[in-house]
């Protein structure tokens, strides 16, 4: 496998937080891949071919007048991620039941608990999304349900509803790196039921699931919603994250134009994570 360029970003930030956290959510947003929290802001890493000059455009933080933000950037050509993620990742606990940790931090006193080595892959816990995503599949009855995670990262979600009953499941992420990714915590969690692919919703064809959980993104949600409703069997219940709660009322209308009824929603900062049902 060849190891992709990079650009990094220095930012220094004044004060820490919680511009960190937000400028954080937002990059990643925009294609940033890598985080590392330093003792003045944070470094943010990109690869080369999904970078442009116009990368920081959408950035609000940076306009606010409540921060100082300044950064530097360099284009680099390996990163010990490895090393990097080590020195930040916390383990997690969601509801008192679910636990998401490094193979190296102890195992916590928790029902569901989650090995996940991240590497480049979004999908440690520590995200909003990612964090209400769990809480909707701690909640949800998967026993024996077929499901579909789409933009599975980690794999971190399919992973938990495996452990909660459901199977088979297929996870997919257009990324290489992702899909690699996920294969190596599937076994890492000693799961037997997920099959992951490298791909997008053209992989379908004519699947059936009875649950889909796609945190992507907004415009990637609004695209592939009519193909979500379409691989979900009768009732089924599909989970959304990835956007933030201004953009609830467009995806609840182009949810409600492929037959998908709301039903409910969690909010954090800002974030939302909503569940339909297929009527
Ligand atoms: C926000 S992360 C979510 C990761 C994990 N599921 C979680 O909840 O933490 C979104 C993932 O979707 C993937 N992705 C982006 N566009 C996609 C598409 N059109 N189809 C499938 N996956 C996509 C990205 O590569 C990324 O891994």
């Amino acid at each position: 496998m060849t190891v992709p360029v990079y650009i990094g970003y220095y930012f220094t930030i004044q004060p820490l937080q919680p511009a960190t956290e937000i400028l954080i959510a937002e990059l990643g947003y925009a294609g940033f891949e890598s985080f590392v929290e330093t003792e003045n802001g944070v470094e943010a890493f990109i690869q080369k071919p999904e970078w442009n000059e116009h990368i920081l455009d959408n950035i609000h933080i940076l306009n606010s007048d409540e921060f100082e933000i300044t950064y530097t950037t360099k284009e680099i050509e390996q990163v010990n991620w490895n090393k990097e993620w080590e020195k930040n990742f916390n383990p997690i606990v969601v509801d008192d039941i679910c636990g998401v940790r490094a193979p190296f931090h102890e195992k916590s006193d928790v029902i569901y608990d989650i090995v996940i080595e991240p590497k480049m892959s979004f999908g440690t816990g520590h995200h909003e999304t990612t964090h209400m995503m769990i809480q909707h599949l701690l909640k949800a009855d998967l026993e024996n349900q077929k499901v579909l995670d789409m933009g599975c990262g980690t794999g971190v979600l399919a992973i938990l509803a495996e452990m909660r009953g459901a199977q088979p499941i297929d996870a997919i992420d257009i990324d290489n790196w992702c899909y690699l990714n996920t294969v190596e915590n599937v076994e890492r969690n000693h799961c037997r039921h997920i099959t992951a692919y490298e791909g997008d919703v053209s992989l379908l064809d004519d699947k059936r699931y009875d649950v889909v959980i796609a945190n992507i993104n907004r415009n990637i949600l609004l695209k592939d919603i009519s193909s979500y409703a379409k691989t979900l069997k009768s009732k089924g219940q599909l989970f959304l994250s990835g956007f933030y709660s201004e953009d609830l009322e467009l995806i609840t209308k182009e949810c409600n134009a492929n037959n998908l009824e709301f039903v409910n929603s969690l909010d954090r900062n800002n974030w939302i994570a909503a569940c339909y049902k297929l009527k």
